[in-house]
């Protein structure tokens, strides 16, 4: 099974508390940082860009960057992203009619691949193919476009089913996920925790980070038993 790798989705209302709470989650154990990249195109907010994820590379050294890209036309991105140090580039399934070709773009720019899926998109709709040209895949457990969502318990037998099918993929959940959420998500086979509210709302983000990855420690031991 996979490593548990925590990767906190970064709430910030200026540049340099980004930077700073990347840092911190990094001191508090955080694996990955979860950079939410959305354009008002397939989602109807917009976040971030290439030019503050090259800033955040800079500040944040030795940052693994968990770019989520919630974009109408992923393959046009890849270059930037791959250019502002972008360590991972997760891509919507439901954006493209060709995601064999966005892989192939992310892979030829050396950065790992994600296939995420929204809600209403079944497990089913990432194939052999695609799944094993990817390095993780995303289950959204809440509607892409903003933080602090409720949990969507109906998603979680899509990890379930990826998991059955991809034992030694990275399976990452996103959205509403948090203590009181996670076990459902560790149970079923996601070992790549995102949380953004869970981290960032609790007075000691630390020990949510320390705790989120216990869960999935713990039910990987189980699952090995
Ligand atoms: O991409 C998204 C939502 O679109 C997520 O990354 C959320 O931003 C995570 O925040 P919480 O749901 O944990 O508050």
């Amino acid at each position: 099974m996979p490593r548990a790798i925590i990767s906190p989705s970064v709430l910030a209302s200026d540049f340099g508390q980004l930077t700073a709470e990347c840092n911190r989650m990094i001191k508090g154990g955080a694996e990955w940082l979860h950079m939410d990249v959305m354009d008002g195109h397939f989602v109807p907010n917009i976040t971030m860009g290439a030019p503050i994820l090259a800033c955040v590379s800079k500040g944040v050294p030795g940052i693994f960057m968990d770019c989520h890209m919630m974009v109408a036309d992923p393959e046009k991105w890849v270059n930037d992203i791959a250019d502002a140090g972008g360590a991972l580039y997760c891509f919507h399934l439901e954006a493209t009619a060709d995601p064999l070709s966005v892989i192939r773009a992310i892979r030829a720019r050396n950065m790992k691949v994600g296939v995420a899926i929204s809600p209403d998109t079944p497990s089913t709709a990432i194939t052999d193919e695609v799944a094993n040209a990817a390095d993780m895949l995303l289950v959204m457990t809440v509607y892409p476009g903003r933080g602090g969502q409720k949990f969507l318990d109906r998603c979680v037998p899509k990890v379930a089913e990826l998991r059955a099918r991809f034992p030694d993929k990275d399976i990452e959940v996103d959205g509403g996920v948090g203590p009181k959420t996670i076990d459902v998500c560790a149970h079923a086979g996601s070992n790549v925790i995102v949380a953004g509210t869970a981290i960032f709302n609790a007075p000691n983000p630390e020990e949510v980070i320390a705790s989120l990855k216990t869960s999935v420690n713990t039910a990987q031991a189980n699952a090995a038993k």
